[in-house]
């Protein structure tokens, strides 16, 4: 089991002010003591606000890392890339100096591009300083789908990253060909954080603590690992 630390905040203005505060010390610390950060970010409307306000905060930006959690192979202008969504709220103001390594690279297919994506992710400074985790009403985190192809080499590999495609579903939509962080890509941070708004998601959340199958709420598989120190955010 992972070692778990539940926050319940009354408000998302509460759950943002405790995570901007939350990757502003992170980041800090670890400039000061290692000299340098590295940041794992997911898309998501919850960490949105947080990734706002932290870009305003003057921290040495040219000693960090960010980068990308899962992403959807699709360019960097489509509408639906974490990387786009990531340079409009993150990578501004003050934090446009920080280095984004970002998944989606030229190859035509997510599997056709994993190798690639490895390379540049075993590159990163490790482990990770933290990794922003969100979760789906359908138990997946990262782009770890339920049932997805590759989603039992993603939670067996010792691999940081794995190409993914996903059932499509209401939650998906149309673009289910992903890359993501492999269970030992996430775990490969000091801490982790876990963001979920909302009754509906809590409730997974709840049964993902439950005994049961890893394919059914891969979310299970991150709580299961013996390894991860993993902070747990709820707002309703
Ligand atoms: O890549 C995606 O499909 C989404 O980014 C998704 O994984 C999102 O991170 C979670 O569904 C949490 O979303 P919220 O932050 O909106 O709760």
């Amino acid at each position: 089991m992972a070692q778990l630390n539940e926050q319940f905040f009354d408000s998302k203005d509460a759950m943002t002010a405790q995570l901007a505060e939350l990757l502003s010390s992170t980041l800090s610390d670890a400039i000061t003591t290692d000299g340098r950060a590295t940041m794992l970010v997911s898309g998501g409307s919850s960490p949105a606000p947080a990734y706002r306000h932290l870009s305003n905060l003057p921290l040495a930006w040219d000693k960090v890392t960010v980068a990308m959690v899962d992403e959807r192979w699709v360019d960097a202008e489509h509408e639906k890339s974490n990387e786009a969504f990531i340079n409009s709220t993150l990578l501004q103001n003050e934090a446009s100096g920080a280095e984004f390594v970002t998944m989606k690279n030229a190859a035509a297919t997510a599997q056709a591009g994993q190798d690639e994506c490895e390379s540049a992710y075993a590159a990163l400074k490790a482990p990770f300083d933290i990794t922003i985790l969100g979760m789906g009403p359908d138990g997946h985190t990262a782009s770890l789908f339920p049932h997805a192809q590759g989603l039992e080499q993603a939670l067996q590999t010792s691999e940081l990253v794995c190409a993914i495609n996903a059932k499509q579903s209401e939650v998906t939509g149309s673009i289910t060909e992903r890359m993501s962080l492999t269970l030992a890509g996430i775990a490969n941070t000091k801490h982790a954080v876990l963001l979920i708004s909302g009754e509906a998601k809590r409730a997974v959340y709840e049964e993902a603590k439950q005994p049961g199958s890893e394919l059914d709420i891969p979310l299970r598989a991150v709580l299961n690992h013996p390894e991860l120190t993993l902070s747990v955010f709820w707002c309703p």
